[in-house]
């Protein structure tokens, strides 16, 4: 289809504006199983740069799936779609000059890599929030996984939809090994030399 679409320079460049803000701008992105700890680890990590004076943003799947992408199912073609869209919007984020934070399942492989190459390899950090089903399903913080073994959801993560683990995550965060302060401080210094703007 032709679009008759050319792109548009901005006056103010991303190096601009992390230079008036005195950091880098990137997306650090939260996978792992429902349940896992992505947006537990992902908040504490956002409250310790924000309190450092860093321009931060959560990206929650929750959230999101309540809002733009609120005509999105759980099938696989939806949630490719889902983090398309996420991924556009976290490349703007990132633009703006803020530290972007997104937590979403984002099972599959080839997603994963979209949203790196949008935002650009350099300014993505994949943190992999190991937790193991078993660990998941016992917390079962929204009563999904008992839902989904009653057969009441379908196509849940881990249960009756696949997750394929990241193979060389930038940091692999493991919540049943690690405190979530522990967590924190182990991403705050994987991401230490990038916020030097
Ligand atoms: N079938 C199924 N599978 C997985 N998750 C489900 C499902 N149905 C609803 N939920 C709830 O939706 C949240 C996941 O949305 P995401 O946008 O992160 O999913 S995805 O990246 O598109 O796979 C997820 O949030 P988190 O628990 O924070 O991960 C769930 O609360
Ligand atoms: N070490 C840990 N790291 C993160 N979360 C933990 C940890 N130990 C227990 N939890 C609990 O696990 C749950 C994870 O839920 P949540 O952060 O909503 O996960 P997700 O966003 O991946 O669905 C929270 O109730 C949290 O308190």
């Amino acid at each position: 289809m032709e679009k008759n679409v050319v792109k548009q320079h901005y006056k103010v460049s991303k190096r601009e504006r992390n230079l008036s803000n005195n950091h880098n701008s990137f997306l650090i992105w939260f996978t792992g199983l429902s349940g896992s700890g992505k947006s537990t680890i992902a908040n504490a990590v956002e409250q310790r740069l924000h309190d450092e004076g860093i321009k931060t943003y959560v990206l929650d799947g929750d959230n999101i799936r309540r809002g733009i992408n609120s005509d999105l199912s759980f099938s696989p073609e939806d949630r490719s779609e889902n983090i398309r869209r996420i991924a556009e919007i976290a490349n703007l984020m990132v633009d703006a000059g803020l530290v972007v934070l997104a937590a979403f399942v984002s099972p599959y492989k080839k997603d994963r890599e979209f949203i790196a190459n949008t935002v650009k390899p350099s300014n993505f950090v994949e943190i992999y929030v190991s937790t193991s089903l078993e660990e998941c399903e016992r917390r079962d913080v929204k009563g999904l996984y008992k839902k989904a073994r009653e057969g009441k959801i379908g196509n849940m993560t881990g249960v009756s939809a696949p997750y394929e683990a990241p193979e060389n995550p930038d940091v692999e965060v493991k919540t049943e090994e690690e405190s979530i302060p522990e967590s924190v401080e182990k991403i705050l210094n994987a991401i230490k030399t990038k916020l030097e703007s």
